[in-house]
């Protein structure tokens, strides 16, 4: 929400493409989500750029093995830096830019088959709810984004945001985002 607060013109994007099409219904529900392909470019460039859990869980190789220039012993204990991936300028075009249509002519998801996209993890140990995650995510921004225009509170401009987020296990924003509902009919 404060990146699209932040984008306003990805906000109007998104609310009008989800209006034009859901048209008149009580509630956005999962079966609607297969038709809203720019909900989902603004969720995928939610997780490239705010993965939830930004170093993914603590993994431990089995044997050894050698990446790139590195030789990692076995029973090392490693961390898979998927924050810095996600903004990877070898990459990404703009990596630090809040653009939803860079995944628009672009196969890539965040599954776990394409690595510069990892919010889930990849392989064995990679998140089991990830389809049930994805689709909780999706279907709250697009209820959100359906039922209400959002505004800041008077005053508050959003160059004056406190970006500040706090790593650990899950990553959040220090600052709570405050922002006034107005319910669209
Ligand atoms: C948007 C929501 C979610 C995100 C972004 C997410 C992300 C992740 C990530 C990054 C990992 C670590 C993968 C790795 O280290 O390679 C993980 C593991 C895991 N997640 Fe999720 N997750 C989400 C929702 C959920 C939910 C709703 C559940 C349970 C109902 C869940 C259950 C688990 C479990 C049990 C693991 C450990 C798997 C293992 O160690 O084998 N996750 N998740």
């Amino acid at each position: 929400m404060t990146e699209l607060i932040r984008n306003p013109r990805v906000m109007k994007k998104a609310q009008d493409h989800i209006r034009s099409k859901i048209g008149h219904k009580e509630q956005i529900e999962e079966c609607d989500l297969l038709e809203l392909d720019y909900l989902r470019d603004v969720v995928k460039e939610i997780f490239r750029l705010h993965p939830a859990a930004p170093v993914l869980l603590p993994h431990l190789s089995m044997e050894d093995v050698k990446i790139g220039e590195y030789n990692i012993p076995a029973k090392t204990r490693f961390f898979v830096n998927v924050w810095a991936i996600g903004r990877n300028p070898k990459s990404w075009d703009n990596p630090e830019e809040f653009c939803p249509e860079r995944f628009m002519n672009s196969l890539i998801d965040f599954k776990g088959q394409d690595l510069e996209l990892l919010p889930f993890g990849v392989g064995r140990r990679s998140c089991p709810a990830i389809t049930f995650g994805a689709a909780t995510v999706e279907l709250a921004l697009a209820n959100l984004l359906y039922h209400f225009n959002w505004e800041l509170p008077p005053g508050v401009r959003p160059e004056e945001f406190d970006l500040t987020e706090v790593f650990g296990i899950t990553m959040h924003r220090k600052e709570h985002l405050v922002v006034v509902a107005k319910p669209y009919n």
